[in-house]
């Protein structure tokens, strides 16, 4: 069930068409189990297909936001400039990274949605039906994958991680990402390869909760930085597929594995002559759950590789430096947390 799926070849040194792995989600639970933990040891993304999400669901959310990011900015404003949640633009954090693209950043939890809904659109009742719909749904796909992951892992609770997002204070986020389109009057080749340039959409970065369900529209602009056969790093771009999500594992349960699943890092290119539009579901744990290694996951041959610490802890680190730092890096067992990393 793992396919590779052919990407356009980018034209540049780093960057090449590799397999994203493909999970069928209308396969016996045991292979699925089998595959997923494989693509997350491997690449730490892959794409589920089958996945049971209504296509009316995904088609109101997509045009709810379409009509959001259509509005004049001073309407957009209203939801408040990102500190952490709201609207943005370009400024992406506290630490002066920009990218191509506007967003908006919403807590996951139902009454913040339905209190954001009054203030950004024409009609809130709607508006907060759609997305806590399209939450409520991600959400069950993210802890349908957790399971299986942690089955398939032969942890001996296989809810680990699916409780903490289920957990009713979890911190999950929804954004949604809007990326312009690229200037006809900038074009960079004659020969409509829209790889050529470089406008960075939204930077390198690896997503700090436990797991992130992508789903964009049919504009290409998302690439997985994977290890190429002699162990150099290589951008792989991901084909889009509005019909499928796109899942990668973030810090947290990188963390949690000890190491085992890999917390990919990704960037959004903002490259295409047509608008792209991405939703995210960022699962995360409550603020006060102390995230470490697994039991399961440790042994005297694989020891404990990073400090515990609370998602609130991790969260404060975060906030604190740059997109593309490596933030779990600061957490590790072996190496002190230092601040001069904050830099
Ligand atoms: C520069 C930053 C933006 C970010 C918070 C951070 O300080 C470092 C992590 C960034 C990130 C990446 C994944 C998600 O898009 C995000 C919402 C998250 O939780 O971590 C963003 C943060 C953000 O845009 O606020
Ligand atoms: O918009 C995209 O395709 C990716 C954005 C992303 O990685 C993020 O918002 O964390
Ligand atoms: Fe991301």
């Amino acid at each position: 069930m793992v396919v590779p799926s052919i990407s356009p070849v980018c034209n540049q040194t780093a960057c090449r068409a590799v397999g994203i792995p493909v999970v069928d989600l209308s396969k016996p639970r045991a292979d699925m189990s089998r595959l997923i933990v494989e693509a997350c040891e491997v690449v730490g993304f892959f794409k589920v297909i089958n996945h049971g999400v209504s296509k009316i669901l995904i088609e109101r959310m997509e045009s709810i936001a379409l009509e959001f990011f259509s509005l004049p900015s001073q309407e957009k404003e209203k939801a408040g400039p990102p500190a952490p949640l709201g609207y943005g633009v370009r400024n992406i954090g506290f630490n002066g990274d920009v990218g191509e693209l506007e967003y908006l950043l919403l807590h996951a939890n139902p009454s913040s949605i339905s209190h954001k809904a009054k203030v950004i659109s024409k009609e809130p009742s709607f508006f907060s039906y759609v997305v806590n719909e399209y939450v409520a749904a991600v959400r069950h796909l993210s802890c349908e994958i957790l399971d299986m992951l942690a089955e398939g892992l032969k942890l001996r609770d296989t809810n680990a991680f699916s409780t903490l997002l289920r957990d009713f204070e979890s911190d999950s986020l929804l954004r949604i990402n809007h990326y312009p389109p690229w200037n006809k009057n900038n074009n960079i080749t004659k020969n409509g390869n829209k790889c050529g340039g470089a406008r960075i959409g939204f930077g390198e970065h690896s997503d700090p909760q436990i797991i992130s369900v992508l789903r964009s529209n049919d504009v290409e602009g998302l690439q997985v930085l994977t290890s190429g056969p002699g162990g150099d790093h290589v951008w792989a771009p991901v084909a889009p597929d509005p019909d499928a999500f796109f899942i990668n594992i973030g810090d947290l349960l990188q963390a949690m594995t000890n190491g085992r699943l890999l917390s990919v890092r990704h960037r959004a290119m903002a490259n295409s002559y047509k608008e792209r539009q991405s939703i995210i579901f960022f699962g995360a744990p409550p603020l006060h759950s102390l995230i470490s290694p697994l039991p399961d996951t440790v042994s005297p041959a694989n020891p404990c590789k990073y400090n515990p610490f609370t998602w609130s802890e991790y969260k404060k680190t975060m906030y604190q430096l740059r997109l593309s730092h490596n933030r779990l890096d600061l957490f590790r067992a072996d190496e002190p947390l230092e601040i001069k990393a904050l830099d």
